[in-house]
């Protein structure tokens, strides 16, 4: 078994302990509340203590990595602080859920018995670190982790304290309890203005405070910026960072050399999409690749992908070489701007670098007009609501078209079943702009099940459509935009029974997928060519442009009344 004495973990696990591990990453559910939080606080390693021989469990209370210090928890108190002490190892905790699984590690939902307080824990198995090389990436993220841990800042995941087995390593987070920033980008397709300025704000903040302390993350992505209880960020996943010693010295200011710009494909650290130039081509450490990757983030924020985008890395990483990247229509000019300043091959001109203290330039850009910096921390954070493209001067639609008060995000049940009339009044009652003329009704729905054998047949003859749909008989289909942040692909979009809504491309007639049905899923109708099809993981966002989103809504919300018999409820 290999030393682990660099790491100095400490504690034992008990064969009982790697069954209730097992069990716990066959959870699906966790059983935890949430409980009051108490203080914690992590005590950095005897610089002298270390573990030479995988501890047994008769040497549990010998070895000493990080302390805990337990506020009110009974136990010994240290000299200076007079807090109670307590060494913590996996018996001190209850494993849930799996909440995560990194490339050597898997993260476990856990409670804290002496305090009810919930954790992450990453537990690592030594066999796969030593297999697959991960070392010195599990004490980059341990040092980093711990340097942050005992800087007071909150935008970062907190490490409490580590500990380890004979085969695991422990890693003791706070639990940041709403996920990353992936799926809600996903989810909405795109965030508004007020949105991206926020959370791009919490980011350059994060970032000031890391490159303050001469930490580069060198992997920043929305997958590591995790959301904690009051949707705060908190930035994770420090295995690629690097302390810098001198971080003057570090920044070797030699461009990347654009007459060779051969990436090896193995040579970087970092995630693809959101690597810079220099990380690439290996010539320069600097803080300044983490200003990229917050360049390729907000363009993502607003544009729904990431700028370099490609099937094979080679290209992708040709494209970063090149700056080979596009702005769709309706990307916010300020944005744009900023972006543009941020996304720079020259890791020394980029927006920020020549700044002395903070990242002034980037706080003043036009962009952050109105943003207080200073107090993001201890500020409601704006709901996550989508963008709505606009036109290429960067208006975003909702300017553009009159939408109804009544019609924003969050369109309560009853008037999403007034306004789509199947409460059997009138919608006008409650739709103040004037309702586009009804096309006939298909009446499918209400067939008898001959009269719908007979359409099924004269569809099967008739409609070229019909091999895509399983079989399924049409009930309503016509051309709309589907969205993905600002970009946009027609598709013939197929209500179908089952139910299903199919989607296919019209122009090769092969079917794309499907809007997953469930009776949480929900329309929204926005205006006359716009609609929403929220499910619980995403939020489609359709537009017809022949003005019939209405009629979309009203045929999705029958057929969903039809197959689960119940009202229309909100889908969260
Ligand atoms: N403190 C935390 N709170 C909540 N979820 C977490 C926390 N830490 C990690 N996770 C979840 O676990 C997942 C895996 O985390 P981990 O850091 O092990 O892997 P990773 O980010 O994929 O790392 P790598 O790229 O090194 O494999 C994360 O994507 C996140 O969803």
């Amino acid at each position: 078994m290999e030393n682990f004495a660099l790491y100095t973990y400490d504690g034992i696990i008990s064969s009982s302990f790697s069954s209730q591990i097992a069990a716990a990453k066959s959870s699906t559910t966790a059983a935890f509340h949430h409980q009051p939080q108490q203080q914690i606080v992590v005590m950095p390693p005897p610089p002298t203590m270390q573990t030479t021989t995988p501890p047994t469990p008769s040497s549990q209370a010998t070895q000493t990595s990080q302390v805990v210090q337990v506020n009110g928890g009974g136990q010994s108190l240290t000299a200076n602080n007079m807090m109670p002490v307590t060494k913590r190892n996996p018996k001190d905790y209850i494993f849930g859920k799996v909440i995560g699984e990194g490339s050597y590690s898997t993260v476990y939902l856990a409670k804290d018995i002496h305090t009810n307080r919930e954790h992450a824990i990453k537990v690592c198995e030594k066999q796969q670190i030593i297999r697959e090389k991960k070392r010195e990436q599990v004490r980059r993220e341990k040092d980093a982790l711990n340097i942050l841990s005992n800087s007071g800042s909150s935008l970062f995941v907190k490490l409490y304290c580590t500990f380890q087995d004979a085969e695991r390593l422990y890693f003791v987070m706070s639990y940041a309890k709403n996920g990353d920033l992936l799926p809600y980008i996903n989810k909405v397709g795109s965030f508004d203005s007020a949105c991206t300025r926020f959370y791009s704000g919490e980011i350059l903040r994060a970032l000031e405070h890391l490159h303050d302390l001469n930490i580069m993350h060198r992997d920043l992505k929305p997958e590591n910026i995790l959301l904690d209880h009051n949707m705060h960020i908190k930035v994770a996943d420090f295995g690629c960072s690097k302390i810098l010693e001198q971080p003057a010295d570090a920044v070797d200011n030699t461009i990347l050399d654009e007459n060779n710009p051969r990436p090896r494909s193995n040579s970087f650290v970092g995630t693809a999409q959101y690597v810079s130039p220099e990380l690439l081509t290996e010539k320069t450490i600097s803080p300044s690749s983490d200003l990229w990757a917050l360049g390729c983030i907000i363009y993502q924020m607003i544009a729904g992908l990431p700028p370099f985008r490609s099937r094979s890395e080679y290209m992708l990483f040709k494209k970063i070489l090149n700056l080979d990247y596009v702005y769709p229509d309706g990307f916010n000019a300020d944005a744009k701007d900023l972006v543009q300043k941020l996304l720079v091959l020259d890791p020394n001109e980029r927006l920020g670098t020549k700044d002395d203290q903070r990242y002034t330039s980037i706080r003043s850009h036009p962009f952050y007009k109105g943003l207080d910096f200073d107090t993001l921390h201890v500020t409601t954070p704006p709901p996550i609501y989508p963008y709505l493209p606009g036109n290429s001067e960067g208006q975003e639609l909702r300017s553009q078209y009159r939408v109804p008060d009544h019609l924003e995000p969050g369109l309560d049940d009853k008037q999403l079943t007034r306004l789509l009339g199947l409460d059997g009044q009138s919608s006008s009652t409650t739709t103040p702009a004037p309702v586009p003329r009804p096309r006939k009704r298909s009446g499918i729905l209400h067939m008898n099940d001959e009269e719908k054998q007979h359409q099924l047949h004269q569809q099967k003859c008739n409609s070229k459509w019909h091999s895509l749909v399983e079989g399924n008989l049409i009930v309503k289909q016509g051309l709309v935009d589907k969205r993905k942040g600002l970009f946009a692909r027609r598709r013939m979009l197929m209500l179908t029974m089952g139910p299903h809504l199919y989607y296919a491309d019209p122009v090769n007639m092969t079917l794309k997928g499907e809007i997953p049905w469930s009776p949480q899923l929900r329309v929204e109708p926005k205006n006359f060519r716009i609609f929403f099809v929220h499910t619980p993981n995403r939020t489609y966002y359709l537009e017809d442009p022949e003005g019939f989103a209405l009629e979309w809504c009203k045929a999705i919300e029958e057929m969903r009344v039809n197959t689960y018999g119940v009202s229309p409820t909100t889908c969260t």
